[in-house]
């Protein structure tokens, strides 16, 4: 699976958020989308997903857009949002139910998967509980749950960790891991620069709307001239709008 994003550009009214946007993601590949607040990473996520319509440019997977086929194209993403988005009036069964529902996956293959995941992030004695009662990891755990239970080649991730716990941080990580092995896609926005530094395999740098920089570790130390400087040097360097000065 190959994401392809050319020359997106887009937002939420004539004036455009996206400026002419363009990078790739591959299967079996994690790539980090890093940006200050406001640089335009939730809003490039929702055009990929199709929330949102490119003004111009286009976004591809494995060459077909939304527009061509977009039954095809939806069924091969799964998307975890910033903020959970969960339906007050359904149970977290429920829930899980709705996916498989609209993934069209087969409930007896794929509760047992559930299971196993439910059990990892600690609510498989919750399954009839509403979202009312869930604490906000616990929505956000909903979410990855719902996610990882599909076949998605390629999986959308809005800033993951902020509302996380340290062990859960740390199983979205080992999924994240497994589903790449399995020859999945994964882009990720993200503030936790340490991590994405120890797991992405690029970067794509998102500032006012447009890609600054992208590759990985070793080519972003080289645009920034520091052969040793962590992805959080580079960032700070890059968002305070400087060039390095080694
Ligand atoms: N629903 C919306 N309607 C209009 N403008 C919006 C909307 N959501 C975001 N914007 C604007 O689009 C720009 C990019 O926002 P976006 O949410 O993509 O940033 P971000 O990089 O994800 O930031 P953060 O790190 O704070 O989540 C900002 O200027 C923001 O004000």
């Amino acid at each position: 699976m190959t994401l392809e994003v050319n020359g997106l550009v887009g937002g939420y009214s004539q004036v455009p958020v996206l400026k002419d946007i363009s990078f790739t993601v591959n299967d079996r590949e994690l790539v980090g989308l890093i940006g200050l607040n406001g640089a335009g990473k939730s809003t490039t996520l929702k055009h990929i997903i199709g929330l949102l319509m490119p003004q111009k440019g286009t976004i591809k997977l494995d060459g077909v857009t939304l527009a061509k086929d977009p039954k095809h194209y939806k069924s091969q993403l799964a998307y975890i949002p910033e903020t959970p988005i969960l339906y007050e009036e359904l149970t977290l069964k429920e829930h899980l139910e709705l996916t498989m529902m609209a993934y069209g996956l087969d409930q007896t293959k794929t509760w047992p998967k559930a299971q196993k995941l439910l059990k990892k992030f600690r609510l498989d004695n919750k399954l009839d509980w509403f979202p009312a009662n869930f604490s906000k990891g616990m929505k956000q755990k909903v979410m990855i749950v719902c996610a990882f239970i599909t076949d998605a080649s390629l999986y959308i991730i809005d800033e993951p960790f902020l509302g996380l716990d340290p062990l859960a941080t740390n199983d979205l990580l080992e999924l994240i891991a497994q589903k790449k092995q399995a020859g999945a896609a994964v882009l990720m926005s993200t503030h936790v620069l340490s991590t994405a530094q120890e797991y992405c395999d690029r970067f794509v740098m998102l500032d006012q709307g447009q890609v600054t920089a992208s590759g990985d570790l070793a080519q972003l130390r080289q645009t920034y001239g520091k052969q040793e400087a962590s992805l959080s040097e580079i960032y700070l360097k890059f968002a305070q709008g400087g060039e390095s000065d080694a």
